[in-house]
Protein backbone atom coordinates (compact mmCIF):
# COMPACT_ATOMS: atom_id res chain seq x y z
CA UNK A 1 0.00 0.00 0.00
CA UNK A 2 1.44 3.38 -0.88
CA UNK A 3 -0.33 6.20 0.67
CA UNK A 4 0.29 10.21 -0.97
CA UNK A 5 -0.78 13.39 0.29
CA UNK A 6 -0.13 16.73 -1.10
CA UNK A 7 -0.27 19.49 1.90
CA UNK A 8 -0.19 22.98 1.11
CA UNK A 9 1.90 22.84 -2.36
CA UNK A 10 2.70 25.61 -3.99
CA UNK A 11 6.14 26.64 -6.59
CA UNK A 12 7.63 29.33 -8.25
CA UNK A 13 9.61 30.08 -11.39
CA UNK A 14 12.02 32.95 -10.22
CA UNK A 15 9.86 35.75 -8.26
CA UNK A 16 6.39 34.37 -10.32
CA UNK A 17 4.59 32.49 -8.44
CA UNK A 18 2.85 29.71 -10.73
CA UNK A 19 1.18 27.99 -8.04
CA UNK A 20 -0.11 28.04 -4.51
CA UNK A 21 -1.74 25.90 -1.69
CA UNK A 22 -2.92 22.25 -3.66
CA UNK A 23 -3.92 19.88 -1.21
CA UNK A 24 -4.23 16.28 -2.65
CA UNK A 25 -6.37 14.65 0.83
CA UNK A 26 -5.31 10.87 0.89
CA UNK A 27 -4.49 9.53 -2.47
CA UNK A 28 -4.76 5.38 -2.02
CA UNK A 29 -2.93 2.88 -4.29
CA UNK A 30 -4.75 1.03 -6.99
CA UNK A 31 -6.66 4.82 -7.49
CA UNK A 32 -5.86 7.19 -10.63
CA UNK A 33 -6.24 11.39 -9.27
CA UNK A 34 -6.69 13.24 -12.78
CA UNK A 35 -5.54 16.44 -12.39
CA UNK A 36 -7.02 18.66 -14.82
CA UNK A 37 -7.38 22.75 -15.40
CA UNK A 38 -7.38 24.98 -18.35
CA UNK A 39 -3.66 25.78 -20.42
CA UNK A 40 -1.21 27.11 -18.30
CA UNK A 41 -2.60 26.25 -14.85
CA UNK A 42 -0.21 24.73 -13.39
CA UNK A 43 -0.45 21.17 -13.48
CA UNK A 44 2.94 19.81 -15.12
CA UNK A 45 4.21 22.79 -12.54
CA UNK A 46 2.43 20.79 -9.83
CA UNK A 47 4.28 17.28 -10.98
CA UNK A 48 7.36 18.73 -11.17
CA UNK A 49 7.03 20.53 -7.36
CA UNK A 50 5.93 16.32 -6.35
CA UNK A 51 8.96 15.09 -7.74
CA UNK A 52 11.18 17.10 -6.23
CA UNK A 53 12.48 18.48 -9.78
CA UNK A 54 11.60 22.32 -8.53
CA UNK A 55 11.51 24.09 -5.33
CA UNK A 56 8.59 25.65 -3.50
CA UNK A 57 6.28 25.80 -0.71
CA UNK A 58 4.12 23.00 1.09
CA UNK A 59 4.87 18.77 2.06
CA UNK A 60 4.54 15.72 -0.16
CA UNK A 61 4.18 12.78 2.22
CA UNK A 62 4.51 9.39 1.10
CA UNK A 63 4.12 6.45 3.24
CA UNK A 64 3.42 2.82 2.64
CA UNK A 65 5.95 -0.16 1.56
CA UNK A 66 7.95 1.49 -1.62
CA UNK A 67 8.47 4.75 0.92
CA UNK A 68 11.50 3.80 2.00
CA UNK A 69 13.01 4.07 -1.59
CA UNK A 70 11.90 7.41 -2.10
CA UNK A 71 9.76 5.79 -5.94
CA UNK A 72 8.02 9.01 -7.30
CA UNK A 73 8.45 8.88 -11.20
CA UNK A 74 7.69 11.69 -13.35
CA UNK A 75 6.82 11.37 -16.46
CA UNK A 76 7.25 14.70 -18.52
CA UNK A 77 4.93 15.91 -21.35
CA UNK A 78 7.45 16.50 -23.76
CA UNK A 79 9.95 13.38 -23.15
CA UNK A 80 13.67 14.62 -24.46
CA UNK A 81 14.15 10.88 -26.05
CA UNK A 82 17.66 9.74 -26.70
CA UNK A 83 18.03 9.17 -30.08
CA UNK A 84 20.96 7.00 -30.01
CA UNK A 85 19.27 4.19 -28.31
CA UNK A 86 17.12 1.59 -29.36
CA UNK A 87 13.51 1.17 -27.78
CA UNK A 88 14.74 -1.77 -25.72
CA UNK A 89 17.30 -0.28 -24.76
CA UNK A 90 16.17 3.27 -23.06
CA UNK A 91 13.19 1.10 -21.97
CA UNK A 92 16.17 -1.05 -20.14
CA UNK A 93 17.52 1.70 -19.25
CA UNK A 94 14.98 3.17 -17.42
CA UNK A 95 14.52 -0.36 -15.55
CA UNK A 96 17.69 -0.20 -13.96
CA UNK A 97 17.29 3.86 -13.37
CA UNK A 98 18.75 4.45 -9.66
CA UNK A 99 20.04 0.48 -9.03
CA UNK A 100 22.59 -1.54 -9.91
CA UNK A 101 23.80 -2.90 -13.40
CA UNK A 102 22.84 -6.46 -13.02
CA UNK A 103 19.64 -7.45 -14.89
CA UNK A 104 17.70 -10.11 -13.72
CA UNK A 105 16.02 -12.67 -16.04
CA UNK A 106 12.67 -10.98 -14.29
CA UNK A 107 13.62 -7.63 -15.64
CA UNK A 108 13.77 -9.02 -18.89
CA UNK A 109 10.03 -10.59 -18.49
CA UNK A 110 9.23 -7.53 -17.24
CA UNK A 111 9.74 -5.08 -20.21
CA UNK A 112 8.72 -7.68 -22.66
CA UNK A 113 5.42 -8.02 -20.77
CA UNK A 114 5.29 -4.15 -20.72
CA UNK A 115 6.46 -3.43 -24.31
CA UNK A 116 3.79 -6.13 -25.13
CA UNK A 117 0.80 -4.99 -23.09
CA UNK A 118 1.87 -1.31 -24.89
CA UNK A 119 1.53 -2.97 -28.58
CA UNK A 120 5.20 -1.83 -29.17
CA UNK A 121 7.17 -5.50 -29.11
CA UNK A 122 7.59 -5.11 -32.77
CA UNK A 123 9.70 -1.37 -32.20
CA UNK A 124 11.84 -2.89 -29.62
CA UNK A 125 15.11 -2.82 -31.93
CA UNK A 126 14.60 0.47 -33.77
CA UNK A 127 15.97 3.97 -32.76
CA UNK A 128 14.48 6.50 -30.92
CA UNK A 129 14.94 8.92 -33.60
CA UNK A 130 13.02 6.72 -36.08
CA UNK A 131 9.33 6.86 -34.57
CA UNK A 132 6.05 8.75 -34.83
CA UNK A 133 5.28 10.96 -32.08
CA UNK A 134 3.02 8.54 -30.50
CA UNK A 135 4.90 5.15 -31.04
CA UNK A 136 7.63 8.01 -28.78
CA UNK A 137 4.86 8.45 -26.34
CA UNK A 138 4.05 4.71 -25.71
CA UNK A 139 7.61 4.31 -24.87
CA UNK A 140 8.13 7.14 -22.39
CA UNK A 141 4.77 4.94 -20.78
CA UNK A 142 7.44 2.18 -21.03
CA UNK A 143 10.04 3.41 -19.65
CA UNK A 144 7.61 4.82 -16.43
CA UNK A 145 6.11 2.00 -16.10
CA UNK A 146 8.92 -0.67 -15.84
CA UNK A 147 10.39 1.40 -12.70
CA UNK A 148 7.74 0.17 -10.63
CA UNK A 149 7.23 3.46 -8.58
CA UNK A 150 5.03 3.66 -5.97
CA UNK A 151 3.98 6.98 -7.47
CA UNK A 152 3.19 7.22 -10.75
CA UNK A 153 2.89 10.78 -11.82
CA UNK A 154 2.02 11.26 -15.81
CA UNK A 155 1.10 14.43 -17.63
CA UNK A 156 -0.51 14.45 -20.63
CA UNK A 157 0.22 10.77 -21.69
CA UNK A 158 -2.34 10.04 -24.27
CA UNK A 159 -1.50 13.21 -25.99
CA UNK A 160 -0.41 11.83 -28.97
CA UNK A 161 -2.17 8.65 -29.45
CA UNK A 162 -4.90 7.76 -31.81
CA UNK A 163 -8.33 6.51 -30.17
CA UNK A 164 -7.79 3.10 -29.56
CA UNK A 165 -4.37 3.42 -27.82
CA UNK A 166 -5.83 6.37 -25.59
CA UNK A 167 -8.28 3.94 -24.38
CA UNK A 168 -5.87 0.85 -24.08
CA UNK A 169 -3.25 2.75 -22.06
CA UNK A 170 -5.65 4.20 -20.03
CA UNK A 171 -7.17 0.95 -18.74
CA UNK A 172 -3.49 -0.41 -18.37
CA UNK A 173 -2.54 2.00 -16.30
CA UNK A 174 -5.77 1.40 -14.39
CA UNK A 175 -5.08 -1.78 -14.36
CA UNK A 176 -1.24 -1.86 -13.25
CA UNK A 177 -2.29 0.66 -10.36
CA UNK A 178 -3.61 -2.19 -8.88
CA UNK A 179 -1.48 -5.00 -9.28
CA UNK A 180 1.83 -3.05 -8.83
CA UNK A 181 0.46 -1.23 -5.75
CA UNK A 182 0.93 2.49 -7.59
CA UNK A 183 -0.83 5.28 -6.71
CA UNK A 184 -1.13 7.18 -10.00
CA UNK A 185 -1.86 11.02 -10.76
CA UNK A 186 -2.74 11.74 -14.69
CA UNK A 187 -2.98 14.96 -16.30
CA UNK A 188 -5.63 14.85 -19.42
CA UNK A 189 -7.32 17.33 -20.92
CA UNK A 190 -10.04 14.72 -22.23
CA UNK A 191 -12.62 14.84 -19.13
CA UNK A 192 -14.31 12.07 -20.79
CA UNK A 193 -11.56 10.08 -19.61
CA UNK A 194 -11.15 11.52 -16.10
CA UNK A 195 -14.70 10.61 -15.74
CA UNK A 196 -14.04 6.92 -17.17
CA UNK A 197 -10.70 5.62 -15.80
CA UNK A 198 -10.16 8.22 -12.77
CA UNK A 199 -11.22 8.03 -9.23
CA UNK A 200 -10.50 11.38 -7.91
CA UNK A 201 -9.75 14.19 -9.89
CA UNK A 202 -7.64 17.94 -8.36
CA UNK A 203 -8.90 20.65 -10.20
CA UNK A 204 -6.01 23.25 -11.13
CA UNK A 205 -7.00 26.50 -12.09
CA UNK A 206 -5.09 30.04 -12.14
CA UNK A 207 -2.34 28.31 -10.21
CA UNK A 208 -4.56 27.54 -7.45
CA UNK A 209 -6.56 24.31 -6.70
CA UNK A 210 -10.24 24.71 -7.30
CA UNK A 211 -11.84 21.55 -6.40
CA UNK A 212 -11.02 17.56 -5.40
CA UNK A 213 -12.42 14.80 -4.54
CA UNK A 214 -14.31 11.92 -6.47
CA UNK A 215 -14.63 12.64 -10.53
CA UNK A 216 -18.60 12.15 -10.42
CA UNK A 217 -18.76 14.82 -7.40
CA UNK A 218 -16.62 17.52 -8.67
CA UNK A 219 -16.85 17.51 -12.47
CA UNK A 220 -19.86 19.55 -12.96
CA UNK A 221 -21.77 21.54 -15.50
CA UNK A 222 -20.86 24.56 -13.21
CA UNK A 223 -17.53 23.40 -12.72
CA UNK A 224 -17.08 23.45 -16.00
CA UNK A 225 -18.46 26.97 -16.38
CA UNK A 226 -16.37 28.31 -14.03
CA UNK A 227 -12.94 27.02 -14.89
CA UNK A 228 -13.35 26.41 -18.46
CA UNK A 229 -16.03 28.68 -20.00
CA UNK A 230 -17.91 26.53 -21.25
CA UNK A 231 -21.59 25.50 -21.45
CA UNK A 232 -21.63 22.03 -21.18
CA UNK A 233 -24.01 19.09 -20.42
CA UNK A 234 -23.08 16.14 -18.69
CA UNK A 235 -25.30 13.34 -19.68
CA UNK A 236 -25.44 9.46 -19.11
CA UNK A 237 -24.97 7.10 -22.40
CA UNK A 238 -27.11 4.32 -23.63
CA UNK A 239 -24.34 2.49 -20.87
CA UNK A 240 -25.00 4.73 -18.41
CA UNK A 241 -21.88 6.02 -18.64
CA UNK A 242 -21.50 9.82 -17.70
CA UNK A 243 -20.23 11.90 -20.97
CA UNK A 244 -19.13 15.81 -21.19
CA UNK A 245 -21.05 17.41 -23.87
CA UNK A 246 -19.34 20.78 -24.79
CA UNK A 247 -22.39 23.03 -26.77
CA UNK A 248 -20.29 26.26 -26.82
CA UNK A 249 -17.63 28.77 -24.95
CA UNK A 250 -18.90 31.47 -23.13
CA UNK A 251 -17.32 35.26 -22.57
CA UNK A 252 -14.84 35.06 -19.74
N1 LIG B 1 10.44 26.81 -16.76
C1 LIG B 1 9.54 27.78 -16.59
N2 LIG B 1 9.94 29.06 -16.32
C2 LIG B 1 9.05 30.05 -16.14
N3 LIG B 1 7.71 29.88 -16.20
C3 LIG B 1 7.26 28.64 -16.46
C4 LIG B 1 8.13 27.54 -16.68
N4 LIG B 1 7.40 26.44 -16.91
C5 LIG B 1 6.11 26.83 -16.87
N5 LIG B 1 6.02 28.16 -16.60
C6 LIG B 1 4.77 28.93 -16.44
O1 LIG B 1 4.06 28.40 -15.33
C7 LIG B 1 2.66 28.41 -15.59
C8 LIG B 1 2.12 27.00 -15.43
O2 LIG B 1 2.66 26.17 -16.46
P1 LIG B 1 2.40 24.60 -16.50
O3 LIG B 1 3.31 24.04 -17.53
O4 LIG B 1 2.49 24.06 -15.14
O5 LIG B 1 0.87 24.57 -16.99
P2 LIG B 1 -0.03 23.32 -17.41
O6 LIG B 1 -1.28 23.41 -16.59
O7 LIG B 1 0.73 22.06 -17.36
O8 LIG B 1 -0.39 23.74 -18.90
P3 LIG B 1 -0.72 22.89 -20.25
O9 LIG B 1 -2.09 22.29 -20.07
O10 LIG B 1 -0.73 23.97 -21.28
O11 LIG B 1 0.35 21.87 -20.45
C9 LIG B 1 2.47 29.00 -16.99
O12 LIG B 1 2.14 30.35 -16.87
C10 LIG B 1 3.84 28.82 -17.63
O13 LIG B 1 4.07 29.84 -18.58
Amino acid sequence: MVNLTLNGIGARYGKRVVLSDVNSGLLVSGELTAVIGPNAAGKSTLFKRVADLIGGAGVVEVSGAEAASGRICYMPQDTGVNAVLTVYESVLLAAKQGGNWRVSDEQLADIDETLDALRITELAFRHLSELSGGQRQLVSIAQALVRKPGVLLMDEPTSALDLSRQIEVLALIRDLAVRMDMTVLIALHDLNHALRYCDNVIVIADGAMVASGPVASVITEDLLREVYHVDARIENCSRGLAYVIVDGTIGI
